[in-house]
């Protein structure tokens, strides 16, 4: 088997076997994908735990850490719990559940955790939880009597009790036994970090984690599930944290309502169309044979009207842009870019303006990008198109600044009166809740992050081709790389450009021009697809692309990133190297190479590297980013910063050749020296002028019957 089709991400998973194969440095041998380091590993806890009475000790080595806790399930707890649940159960799918598909006598049930014993785990593995909407009550208490830092509002904590295992899905929140046994299938039996917070707050929305701590408002719903605000590292499952519960939601409120038609019950954006077809194909796995469609929204699709309007819209259906019959999307989960399904709400032609009336979830991955200037106004769009009051609003991210967070919030608040002055009814808040997994907008830790200085243009393409052909360095000269791997590039003309630079790099033996590809948004969606296809079946080794491919996507044992050209901001560092080190594997590499242009840009780059490096607890001081390095570099005012994300490097910018044509001769990617360069334009003229004036001769002969074609 080529060692290398260890991308696939649609590789089918088996139950304890999904690592066993993988032999590339990244591919790690982790038995499961916890980020932080299991309990026996920390001594903090582990004496806390000699105090505490019921603490048995927890390993991440027992699979489904079941006997977590044994000694609380014996608990008298237990049964009431149980009947709870399976009435929750029955009621929701609508109905006693036929005797097969229950979970069988010795199915794993609620652990009937402490609140104290929940606190020590949500600790151990870096969670924590806080309520975002306190009432006003709560928030003065707080301001009094808490931090003493005088003004500032403290957010209550809260500590929902965390999954331990899959298995628990079934026993404690009533997911379908077909969807446990598709999580089962894919292999996942031991939730990360991200899953074991996100879980338990989305699928239970009662007193289950609330009631410990906080008395909600009068006015807020504790039927709805919370709005939930989510930052966790890259790598580290989010995508199954926020598809497991929207899942559970549209099956049971198809069981509920047993509706024949499907309308969209739940809507995914995310920022970019290989991201979708991504999330798509992960939300398919989880829903083999349980009924709900999951579809990925394309151009020339129309969106089905709900039953209201459906008998209208027959006679009123807009044309298909690409020719014939638009495809209906029948679906219960639809995933799309904002910009598709905003312009397809706001077609005049539409017959579906109501497309969304029984829409109830809303997932926002990548929300610090949705929720940028680029991409706001087509979410905003969408999300005030959604009319539920039991709405539930998710945003994920590996990243979230502060401003993000307070436009979620103000969103929501927005949303919520519209609504209600719309249903001429009070819509009932929901309460907003922000987890966060380990330190907030750092990279993830088992990665080796390099700076390499290359001077110029030309010395970081040289410094590419060592890492390239790691045999023609000597040893410990500089870093080394092993495909797969991605290098990234700020503009769609400088990885073109790279592209060619790069071409014949590779040896004819080892695959040729084939194994190196470009991917960006200027291709064809065909092409584009065709590009992931095969980088992820391993006939890519080196993909060549711009920020497109920066988020959320996951190709499993890559081994390095290559930042050619620096990122643009710390948090567009902290996606790039989260493309490799993904659930938990060990091994990857970031190689990050810059010019002297380059260096007024760079500490957004390195403040990210010395934090990873100095959570890692680096042993090799000399391994480390230099202090002094990190001192010397110049530090961006806001604006500095703000243009540098919007605009890029100037020089770098193609455009940069009209106004600064010196300056863009310096930023061009090529090895060649000048004067062969201008040898070859010269040969190229050449060529082309000859062409031209057998044209102009070919004309002139054929007379006047020939046609006038315009100017050449
Ligand atoms: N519980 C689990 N056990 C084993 N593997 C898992 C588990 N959960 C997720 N994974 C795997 O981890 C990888 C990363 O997951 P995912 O793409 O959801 O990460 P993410 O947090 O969304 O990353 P990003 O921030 O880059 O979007 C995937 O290959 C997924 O299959």
């Amino acid at each position: 088997m080529d060692p290398l089709k260890l991308l696939s991400r649609s590789t089918r998973l088996r139950a304890g076997r999904q690592h066993a194969q993988h032999t590339t440095p990244s591919s790690g041998d982790r038995a499961q994908p916890k980020l932080f380091p299991p309990v026996e590993d920390t001594p903090k806890i582990s004496k806390k735990r000699k105090r505490g009475e019921n603490m048995p000790p927890f390993s991440d080595d027992q699979p489904g850490c079941l006997d977590f806790f044994g000694v609380a399930v014996k608990s008298n707890t237990r049964p009431a719990v149980e009947s709870k649940q399976d009435a929750v159960q029955d009621r929701e799918e609508g109905g006693p559940e036929p005797e097969k598909s229950r979970a069988p006598s010795s199915a794993p049930v609620l652990p009937a955790t402490t609140d104290e014993e929940a606190r020590a785990v949500l600790k151990q593995h870096k969670l924590k939880v806080t309520l975002l909407n306190p009432t006003s009550s709560q928030t003065k208490q707080r301001r009094k009597g808490g931090s003493g830092r005088s003004g500032k509002m403290e957010r209550p904590a809260l500590h929902p009790h965390p999954l331990m295992s899959f298995k628990d899905t079934r026993g404690r929140f009533g997911i379908s036994s077909r969807l446990a046994a598709n999580l089962n299938e894919q292999g996942y039996s031991v939730p990360t970090e991200v899953q074991m917070g996100a879980l338990p707050i989305l699928l239970d929305a009662s007193e289950q984690y609330l009631g410990h701590d906080i008395p909600l408002s009068a006015e807020t719903d504790r039927r709805s599930s919370p709005n939930l605000l989510t930052v966790a590292p890259t790598g580290s499952g989010k995508t199954l944290a926020f598809m497991i519960p929207l899942l559970h939601r549209v099956q049971s409120r198809r069981h509920r309502d047993q509706h024949p038609t499907r309308t969209v019950c739940a809507i995914v954006l995310a920022p970019t169309k290989e991201l979708v077809g991504q999330i798509t194909n992960e939300g398919r796995k989880v829903t083999k044979g349980t009924g709900v469609s999951v579809t990925q929204l394309r151009k020339g699709m129309r969106l089905r009207p709900t039953r209201l309007s459906e008998s209208k819209a027959k006679d009123t259906s807009s044309p298909n842009p690409t020719g014939g019959e638009p495809t209906v999307v029948k679906a219960d989960v639809l995933i799309c870019t904002p910009g598709l399904l905003h312009s397809m709400l706001n077609d005049e032609h539409n017959p579906a303006q109501d497309a969304l009336a029984d829409v109830r979830d809303l997932v926002l991955d990548e929300a610090d990008v949705l929720l940028d200037p680029l991409f706001r106004e087509q979410t905003l769009g969408v999300w005030h198109r959604i009319v539920s009051p039991r709405l539930s609003v998710s945003l994920w991210s590996a990243t979230m600044g502060s401003n993000i967070e307070e436009l979620a919030i103000s969103t929501i608040k927005d949303w919520r009166e519209k609504l209600s002055m719309q249903n001429r009814e009070t819509v009932p808040e929901a309460p907003f809740v922000r987890l966060v997994v380990g330190l907030k907008d750092s990279a993830v830790l088992n990665v080796e992050h390099k700076l390499i200085y290359a001077a110029t243009e030309q010395g970081k393409l040289m410094g590419l081709r060592q890492l390239l052909h790691p045999a023609s360095t000597p040893q410990g000269a500089g870093a080394s790389l092993l495909p797969p791997f991605l290098i990234f590039t700020q503009t769609i003309e400088r990885a073109v450009a790279l592209h060619s630079e790069l071409l014949y790099d590779i040896p004819a033996e080892a695959g040729g021009i084939g194994r190196i590809a470009v991917l960006h948004a200027d291709l064809s969606d065909t092409a584009r697809d065709s590009v992931m296809t095969r980088f992820r079946k391993g006939e890519i080794w080196v993909l060549i692309t711009t920020d497109l491919l920066s988020r959320g996507i996951d190709f499993r044992g890559i081994n390095g990133v290559v930042n050619y050209d620096i990122p643009t901001s710390s948090a567009a560092y902290v996606h790039r190297v989260g493309r490799t080190g993904r659930a938990g594997r060990g091994g990857g590499v970031a190689v990050t190479l810059y010019s002297k242009d380059d260096i007024p840009y760079l500490k957004h780059v390195a403040n990210v590297v010395a934090m990873a490096q100095k959570q890692e607890g680096s042993s090799n001081k000399d391994a480390g980013l230099q202090q002094w390095l990190l001192d010397a570099l110049p530090k961006l005012s806001k604006q500095e910063k703000h243009t540098l994300k919007k605009r890029g490097i100037e020089s770098r910018k193609s455009r940069g050749k009209d106004t600064n044509p010196r300056a863009a001769r310096g930023a061009r990617i090529s090895s060649k020296a000048g004067f062969v360069r201008q040898a070859e334009n010269n040969h190229r003229g050449a060529v082309l002028g000859s062409q031209r004036r057998a044209q102009a001769e070919a004309l002139s002969d054929a007379g006047d019957d020939t046609e006038f074609a315009g100017f050449d």
